[in-house]
């Protein structure tokens, strides 16, 4: 359904390169997770997929299109970049209602994303006073508000009870098969090793390896003692 591709991406801020020479695609159907140290990046790749962050050089693109010249990027990417809310005293609904109408997406997608994520059951709560695991909800419930053929989330397994964990990751493996492109940043390996197609670790400010799972693991006995090897040595398929 889309392709996400990531090709010499440079990223200054502050100052201070971020991100250079970054390559990275995410094909249709693949659940690819950025892997790397707090302060890697990983998150500065992922605003820049989204169109948010101007990169000095490299292009990112959505099906060959480049996602700062995409008509209405809101529409055709998913996107749950963090967790605080706007309106912290609206509810859900209000919420969601509020994107779907800056982004020109049918009111009627808010319900049907409300159900399937669980969070209609928080009725008239309001967003400011959600746990930490509600409000991971209720922004992968606006990444599936546009319908899209491509989707990125920013750690959006921290704070999930492991329901929430189970349900997250059925949702992801259940996207990929519908042949949607899923880019996830994430520090739970566990997590990442039972459901990735592959991995990508962000280190030294650039994609230093983008393997299967079971390469990137190599000889190591498992992801965990791998990803911490190749914080240290260059990682080979
Ligand atoms: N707007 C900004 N201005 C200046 N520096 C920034 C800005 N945004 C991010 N940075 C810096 O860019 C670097 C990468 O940050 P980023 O949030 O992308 O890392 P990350 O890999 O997502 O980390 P974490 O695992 O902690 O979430 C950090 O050193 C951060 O301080």
């Amino acid at each position: 359904m889309a392709r996400i591709e990531v090709r010499g991406l440079r990223v200054d801020l502050g100052g201070r390169t971020i991100l250079h020479d970054a390559d990275l695609s995410v094909a249709a159907g693949e659940l690819v997770y950025l892997l790397g140290r707090n302060g890697a990046g990983k998150s500065t790749l992922l605003r820049s997929v989204c169109g948010m962050v101007t990169p000095s050089a490299g292009t990112v693109t959505l099906d060959g299109t480049p996602v700062r010249r995409l008509g209405s990027p809101a529409r055709r990417l998913g996107m749950h970049l963090g967790i605080e809310p706007v309106h912290p005293g609206h509810t859900a609904r209000r919420h969601l209602r509020w994107i779907a109408a800056a982004a020109g997406i049918d009111r009627a997608r808010v319900d049907e994303v409300l159900e399937r994520t669980g969070v209609g059951a928080y009725g008239q709560q309001r967003i400011g006073d959600y746990s930490l695991g509600m409000r991971q909800r209720l922004g992968i419930a606006a990444a599936l508000l546009p319908d899209a053929g491509a989707l990125v989330f920013d750690e959006p397994l921290n704070g999930l009870d492991v329901e929430g964990i189970v349900w997250l990751r059925e949702l992801l493996t259940g996207l990929t098969a519908q042949g949607r492109a899923v880019l996830v940043a994430s520090h739970l390996l566990s997590e990442v090793a039972r459901s990735a197609d592959r991995v990508a670790l962000v280190d030294d400010h650039r994609i230093a390896a983008a393997l299967s799972v079971a390469e990137f693991t190599g000889d190591h006995p498992d992801l965990e003692t791998a990803y911490l090897a190749a914080l240290t040595e260059p990682v080979t398929a």
